[in-house]
């Protein structure tokens, strides 16, 4: 999916809602146990619910991982029941030398057709640059993440800069790698005190946003402080939403909550989005 493309179902749908697919079975409703599977039910009545309120759905992997074969068979249905105009988002935070990020990228973008991965910075360029060879698929590079410990790396001063975080460092630095047509930047939103920071030296791109909801952070701040004239923001709530009834009538409970981010949503993009 194309930025342009993006922007348009979020003008389509006035919503910048992802969805955060993070099924676990110790928290799923438990009249969904003794289906033959129990995660991809799950997700199919969430995707019901919420397809026409959200633009992105992002599973995150570990939860599927944690399951063995049978969460791989789970991830790949869910991906296949998604509704092709809705940007998928591959929550693996991965990166490691050339050829292996090389395979983690046929993973996700060949194997399961994902529109997205989660990138970590960490390893540096040639980490990074195999998930850019499809001009179609996107890397969302973490760069100033919603917990504590981002404290213990990202927002430290880098090189002997007094006023220049690592986090900032790893902004820049990476559009020399890929263009806003490709390139998303993670920042929690745990930290929009930054997000001034992140627009001032990022102004065009895409910003996926967790954090909201069970780890507090506002939408309104997110929203304020962080669209720019294509919207640029994709915010995610997973636990609050998913988990939002817990009976069997949690897809409805999950809806509730969805269109209540959205209507949200749909004020802000009234408020600050140029016309
Ligand atoms: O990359 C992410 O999506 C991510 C980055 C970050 O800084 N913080 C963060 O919470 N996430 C993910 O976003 C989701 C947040 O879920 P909830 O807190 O339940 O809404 C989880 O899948 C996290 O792994």
């Amino acid at each position: 999916m194309t930025k342009e493309e993006l922007f348009r179902n979020i003008q389509t749908k006035k919503s910048y809602l992802c969805v955060g697919l993070d099924a676990d079975l110790k928290k799923i409703p438990s009249h969904l146990l003794n289906t033959a599977d129990p995660i991809f039910e799950f997700n199919k009545i969430i995707i019901d619910a919420t397809a026409d309120l959200c633009v992105a759905y992002k599973p995150n992997i570990a939860f599927y991982e944690a399951l063995g074969p049978k969460g791989w068979e789970s991830l790949e249905k869910t991906l296949q029941y998604i509704p092709e105009d809705i940007f998928t988002i591959a929550d693996a935070k991965r990166g490691d030398i050339g050829n292996t990020s090389e395979l983690y990228a046929r993973t996700f973008f060949d194997y399961f057709n994902f529109d997205s991965v989660t990138v970590a910075p960490y390893m540096g360029e040639d980490s990074v640059k195999p998930f850019l060879i499809k001009p179609d698929k996107w890397v969302i590079l973490l760069a100033l993440t919603s917990n504590p410990g981002s404290q213990d790396f990202q927002l430290q001063t880098y090189n002997g800069e007094k006023n220049r975080y690592l986090f900032e460092a790893v902004i820049q630095k990476s559009q020399t790698w890929a263009s806003p047509e490709q390139l998303m930047f993670v920042v929690g939103a745990t930290r929009t005190d930054y997000l001034e920071r992140v627009r001032a030296l990022a102004p065009e791109h895409f910003l996926l946003v967790p954090g909201v909801g069970a780890q507090g952070g506002s939408l309104a701040e997110i929203s304020r402080l962080g669209m720019n004239k294509q919207c640029g923001l994709l915010v995610n709530s997973a636990r609050n939403i998913i988990y939002a009834g817990n009976g069997t009538d949690f897809g409805q409970q999950a809806r509730l909550e969805a269109q209540r981010m959205q209507q949200e949503m749909e004020r802000y993009l009234g408020e600050y989005l140029p016309v």
